[in-house]
C-alpha cells in the first residue's frame, strides 16, 4: 500500500467532521468551553441612567454660578434609589453605580463640591450637562447580540453573559476521548515491571495533548496482546468515546492486532501507513459513529501525531479553532536531504535580537522521550528535501 501523503492525512481527518452537539452548563462551569449558540442579552445594563461617580445629582445649570448654594434632599445610594425629584436649586447626594433621580441631568463629582453645613452644597467649578452619567443600556440593551456561536468563553465573554443574566449557557459538547494502551511488554507508571517489560507512557502525553484540544479523557490503562481482550476493550469505549485513540499494535507484527480487532468488529478502514517519519503505520477508521485513530506505539510517533492530528480533530469536534504554531526559522546546523516521507525532527528554537534560530538535535530515534521532552519544536522537512545548510531558512512546528 503507497504511504498517504500529509497534506491528505489532513483532509481525510479532517474533511468531514461536524461540531458535536450541544449541552447546557451552569455558567459557573462554562470556562473555556465554546458557545454553541449566539447570545443576546436578557436586559439592558445599565438598566438606569446611574453615576459614574461619588457626588451630587444636580442641574448642571445651575452650577453655572458657583456661590449659588444647593440644597441636600437626600441620597441615592447603588441598591437604593433616591425616591423623588429634584428641581432646581436642589441636590442628591449619589454614589458610584447610583440610580440618577428624576430631574438631574448632571453629577457633579465630590471634589468639584464644597459643604455648608449638613445641607448644602456650593459647586467649586460648573459641570457641563450630563457629565458623569451612564445613560441606560450603555453597556447593552435587552435583545442585542453580545457573543457569537463559537465564541471561547474566556473571562470577558463568561462576566458579559452573567451581567446579561444568563445562569447556564448552551455550549459545544466536549469531544470524549478514549485511550487504549496495547502490548503484553507495558505495566503502568509505579508497577514493578518484569524483566522484559517496560513502563507504558504514552497515554500521559496523548491525553495531555487532546485535554489541551478541549477533549475529556476516557483512559481504558493497558490491554494486553490478545485479540478478545482488545475487542472487549474497544466495544466497551465504543459506546461512549467519539475518538478510540490506539497506542501501538499497528504495525505489521505478530503481535499487531489493532486493526484487525477494530475491522472484525466493523471498523471502515480510511487509511493505514502515511508518508511521515516518526509516524508511518498511523491509522485512520470508523467504527459507526466513533473514529479511530490507531498511534504508532513508538512513544515520540504517538506524541507527534497526536500534536499533528489528533489536537485539530478534537479541536474541530469540540468547536474549537485550531491552528498549528508554524514560523521560519534559521537552522544553525546542517541537515541531509530527505527521503519520501515528510520528517518531523525534535528541535530546539531561540528567539535571538533579529531571529528566530533552531537547532536539530543529533539522535531522532522514535523511541527516544527525552529529546521530545527538551524539544520546543519540530522542523518540518518536506518529502525529498535537499539537503539543508546552517544558515538556510526551514519551516518549524511549535510544540511547547
Ligand atoms: N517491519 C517493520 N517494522 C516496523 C515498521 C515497519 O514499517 N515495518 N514500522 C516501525 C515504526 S515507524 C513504528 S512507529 C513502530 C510502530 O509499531 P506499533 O505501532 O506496532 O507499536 P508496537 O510494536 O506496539 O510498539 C513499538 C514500540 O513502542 C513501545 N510502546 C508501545 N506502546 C507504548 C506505550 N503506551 N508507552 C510506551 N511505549 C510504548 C513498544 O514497547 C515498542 O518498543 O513499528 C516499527 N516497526
Ligand atoms: O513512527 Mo515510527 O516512529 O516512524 O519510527
Amino acid at each position: 500500500m503507497a504511504l498517504l501523503p500529509v497534506s491528505e492525512v489532513f483532509d481525510r481527518l479532517l474533511g468531514d467532521v461536524e461540531k458535536l452537539p450541544a449541552e447546557d452548563v451552569p455558567l459557573a462551569e462554562a470556562d473555556n468551553r465554546v458557545l454553541a449558540t449566539a447570545l443576546n442579552g436578557r436586559r439592558t445594563q445599565p438598566p438606569f441612567d446611574a453615576s459614574a461617580m461619588d457626588g451630587y445629582a444636580v442641574r448642571a445649570q445651575d452650577t453655572d454660578d458657583p456661590n449659588t448654594p444647593l440644597e441636600i434632599m437626600g441620597e441615592s445610594a447603588a441598591g437604593h434609589r433616591f425616591n423623588g425629584r429634584i428641581e432646581t436649586g436642589q441636590a442628591v447626594r449619589i454614589l458610584t453605580g447610583a440610580p440618577v433621580p428624576e430631574g438631574a441631568d448632571t453629577v457633579l463629582i465630590q471634589e468639584n463640591t464644597r459643604r455648608l453645613g449638613d445641607r448644602e452644597i456650593v459647586a467649586t467649578e460648573p459641570a457641563a450637562l450630563g457629565r458623569n452619567i451612564r445613560k441606560a443600556g450603555l453597556d447593552f440593551a435587552e435583545g442585542d447580540a453580545l457573543l457569537p456561536a463559537g465564541r471561547l468563553l474566556d473571562a470577558g465573554a463568561l462576566s458579559l453573559a452573567a451581567a446579561a443574566n444568563h445562569p447556564s449557557l448552551s455550549v459545544v459538547r466536549r469531544p470524549r476521548v478514549a485511550i487504549i494502551a496495547t502490548g503484553d511488554e507495558l505495566v503502568l507508571p509505579g508497577s514493578v515491571p518484569g524483566p522484559d517489560q517496560i513502563i507504558a507512557s504514552n497515554s500521559y502525553g496523548v491525553a495531555a495533548i487532546a485535554r489541551k484540544a478541549g477533549a475529556t479523557i476516557l483512559d481504558f490503562g493497558v490491554v494486553a496482546d490478545d485479540r478478545e481482550k482488545i475487542a472487549a476493550v474497544v466495544a466497551e469505549a465504543r459506546q461512549t468515546a467519539d475518538v478510540i485513540v490506539t497506542l501501538g499494535g499497528a504495525s505489521v507484527g505478530d503481535h499487531d492486532l489493532v486493526r484487525p480487532v477494530l475491522e472484525a468488529q466493523g471498523m471502515r478502514l480510511d487509511f493505514w501507513k502515511i508518508a511521515m517519519r516518526p509516524g508511518k503505520p498511523l491509522m485512520f477508521g470508523r467504527l459507526g459513529e466513533t473514529r479511530v485513530l490507531g498511534l504508532p506505539g513508538n512513544p515520540v510517533a504517538s506524541l507527534v501525531c497526536s500534536h499533528l492530528f489528533l489536537a485539530p480533530l478534537v479541536a474541530k469536534l469540540g468547536g474549537r479553532k485550531h491552528v498549528a504554531d508554524i514560523r521560519n526559522a534559521i537552522l544553525t546546523a546542517p541537515l541531509r536531504e530527505n527521503d519520501q516521507r515528510q520528517d518531523y525532527i525534535r528541535a530546539s528554537s531561540e528567539q535571538r535580537p533579529d531571529q528566530l534560530t533552531v537547532t536539530p538535535f543529533g539522535l531522532q530515534d522514535s523511541s527516544m522521550l527525552n529529546t521530545l521532552a527538551r524539544a520546543d519544536c519540530l522542523i518540518i522537512r518536506p518529502p525529498f528535501a535537499p539537503a539543508a545548510d546552517g544558515g538556510e531558512l526551514v519551516q518549524i512546528m511549535m510544540i511547547r
